[in-house]
């Protein structure tokens, strides 16, 4: 049987107050196995990254639930903290490196945040990888973006966690760039076994995924398995179909 690595049950995402409120997430039920590879696509405003933000526990759900490798994300921030700490990665369309230190250390951060012994040839090996073992002295604003991106991965896998997510990880990037990342974050799966979930607008990227998820207004409209460019490509042209279909 495959692992569960990550499931999300009647999940409600209202963003804001009042007359303000955003009903992001509409009751999203989902579940993904260890070591696949899950796309996540949709109109602007579908709820993508509200779905990742809260999948990670960047963010609390207004109601529903969300488990990572079988614990439910619950309790205070301390305890959320520790949780992402441990058991989530995250990367982001802006990398997000701190600029004020070199590549290595960045990557040693998540383990000094966390108040564990920073394990340097770990992080070596994770930058090794991401094929920058000759840049550990290099501060981020000396590297390309493709660069800091791989930075960012690096950063993300050295703590081992159960998920990898990734919103549009490749949306800052040129074209080559873009492929390069795309491979990286494919290894992860297809050679160490990495669970990951990737906000994409770009079905080329998407085809590389197991399956793609469709989001419209929030809810799950639709599951693609072992997706190429063009069926990606015409599901999201009718995406809109759907919606007026009910
Ligand atoms: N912090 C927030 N406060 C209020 N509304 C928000 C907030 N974050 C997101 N929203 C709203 O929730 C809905 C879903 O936003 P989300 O960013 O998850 O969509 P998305 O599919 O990722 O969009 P895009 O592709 O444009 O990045 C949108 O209507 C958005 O305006």
């Amino acid at each position: 049987m495959t692992k569960e690595a990550l499931r999300l049950h009647g999940v409600r995402k209202v963003h804001g107050t009042g007359e303000n409120q955003v009903v992001a997430l509409d009751g999203v039920t989902l579940s993904l196995s260890a070591g696949t590879f899950t796309a996540v696509m949709g109109p602007s405003g579908s709820g993508k990254s509200t779905l990742l933000q809260v999948a990670a526990g960047l963010d609390r759900p207004t109601s529903g639930e969300v488990f990572v490798d079988g614990r439910e994300m619950t309790g205070g921030e301390t305890e959320l903290t520790r949780f992402r700490r441990d058991r989530v990665g995250f990367v982001f369309q802006q990398f997000n490196l701190i600029p004020t230190v070199d590549v290595l250390a960045n990557v040693l951060l998540p383990a000094k945040l966390a108040g564990r012994r920073p394990d340097t040839a770990r992080a070596e090996e994770m930058l090794g990888r991401v094929g920058l073992g000759d840049r550990l002295r290099h501060y981020p604003h000396e590297l390309s973006g493709g660069q800091q991106q791989r930075v960012a991965i690096a950063r993300a896998l050295v703590t081992s966690p159960a998920v990898l997510f990734a919103d549009e990880p490749t949306g800052a990037l040129d074209t080559r760039s873009a492929r390069d990342v795309l491979a990286l974050l494919q290894e992860a799966v297809r050679v160490h076994g990495q669970t990951l979930v990737m906000v994409t607008h770009d079905p080329v990227a998407a085809a590389r995924a197991d399956a793609v998820v469709f989001l419209a207004d929030g809810r799950i409209v639709g599951r693609m398995i072992s997706p190429t460019v063009d069926a990606v490509a015409e599901r999201l042209a009718h995406l809109g179909d759907d919606l007026v279909r009910g």
